[in-house]
């Protein structure tokens, strides 16, 4: 976690002390796996599911953030499984999955929350950066859920996913690569939520707006200013509202619900203009 960033993810005590939605047993002895959890919303979502009762795996690229995450679960009194791992790779993924079933003999949620992108207008985007951006939020997301269907099939065990993605509906001005995936994302949810139901697998999505992560920090001063004017609210969400939509999903109240996407946005899906790059002349030009 970047200390200095204004947009810190709460602070760890926070995280640890805040008043939980849900009663504290309500995932007890249940595994999640959180990806990208070793800051932002991951990390928060992964301290709640612990706070709930539940074992942890947590991944991403980083070992030291991921350990600063482990700590807080292990003082806690909770149990987890680090893994630095890339979701881009299949391989490494696979390899996550057999140490998740290995150490644990089960999983119950994974949430999908690695990802990320860089603003840059579509019509100069190099392919590397395309790729980059389309192979971590849309195929390594892909290579984590078939992995985990996967394991609940080979186990005849009921399993949960829960992938975050972004408001896409009216298109996003500066990141059409990331809106490109996590549309896919949206449509590859639904579809494999039909196909798994006889898996007795559940799969779903959290859609959150702008939120207050270190991850804003790729914004430019400009963007990190207007962003939280960009829907109802006036303001940025918290990593732990998106934590509780993942924890609706996945616990008892989730029961009945797949195919779905849960939005958590503060309203910018019906209202704000959200520009992570300059607003064109076109458009009224200057920000307000
Ligand atoms: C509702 C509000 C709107 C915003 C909604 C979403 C908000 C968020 O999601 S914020 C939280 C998410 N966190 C991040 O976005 C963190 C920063 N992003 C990433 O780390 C991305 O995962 C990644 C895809 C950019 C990282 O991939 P990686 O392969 O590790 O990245 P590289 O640094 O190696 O870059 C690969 C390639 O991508 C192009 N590129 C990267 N950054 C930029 C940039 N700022 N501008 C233009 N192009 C960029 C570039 O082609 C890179 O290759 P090289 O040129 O060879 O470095
Ligand atoms: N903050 C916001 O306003 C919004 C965020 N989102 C999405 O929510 C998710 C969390 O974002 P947020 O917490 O804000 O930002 P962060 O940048 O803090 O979190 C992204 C996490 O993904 C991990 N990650 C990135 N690439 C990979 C990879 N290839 N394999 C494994 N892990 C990876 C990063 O860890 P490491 O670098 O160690 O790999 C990091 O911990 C992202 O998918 C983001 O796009 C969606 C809408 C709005």
């Amino acid at each position: 976690m970047t200390q200095t960033s204004p947009h810190a993810t709460g602070s760890d005590a926070d995280l640890i002390t805040a008043p939980l939605t849900y009663r504290a047993d309500l995932l007890k002895d249940q595994v999640v796996l959180v990806s990208g959890a070793g800051s932002g919303i991951g990390k928060a979502i992964a301290v709640q599911c612990a706070r709930l009762g539940a074992r942890l795996a947590i991944c991403g690229r980083k070992a030291d953030k991921l350990e600063a995450t482990a700590e807080l679960i292990r003082g806690l009194g909770g149990e987890v499984l680090v893994r630095p791992a890339s979701i881009r790779d299949a391989d490494d993924v696979g390899r996550l999955h057999a140490e998740v079933w290995q150490r644990f003999g089960r999983l119950d949620h994974l949430v999908n929350n690695a990802g990320g992108q860089f603003p840059q207008a579509a019509i100069d985007y190099s392919v590397k950066g395309w790729n980059a951006v389309i192979d971590t939020n849309l195929t390594g997301t892909w290579h984590m859920m078939q992995a985990a269907a996967r394991g609940w099939r080979d186990h005849g065990t009921p399993g949960s996913i829960i992938n975050i993605v972004t408001v896409i509906w009216r298109g996003m001005p500066g990141v059409a690569h990331t809106c490109a995936a996590r549309a896919g994302v949206i449509y590859l949810s639904k579809t494999v939520a039909i196909e798994w139901a006889p898996l007795n697998i559940r799969v779903n999505c959290v859609a959150p707006g702008a939120i207050a992560t270190e991850g804003m920090d790729v914004y430019s001063d400009e963007a990190q200013r207007d962003l939280p004017r960009s829907n109802l609210m006036q303001r940025f969400g918290q990593a732990r509202d998106v934590a509780d939509a993942v924890t609706y999903l996945a616990g008892p109240s989730g029961a009945f619900v797949t195919g779905e996407v849960m939005v958590v946005d503060g309203g910018n899906q019906v209202w704000g203009d959200q520009w992570t790059i300059p607003r064109p002349d076109y458009f009224g030009g200057q920000r307000p």
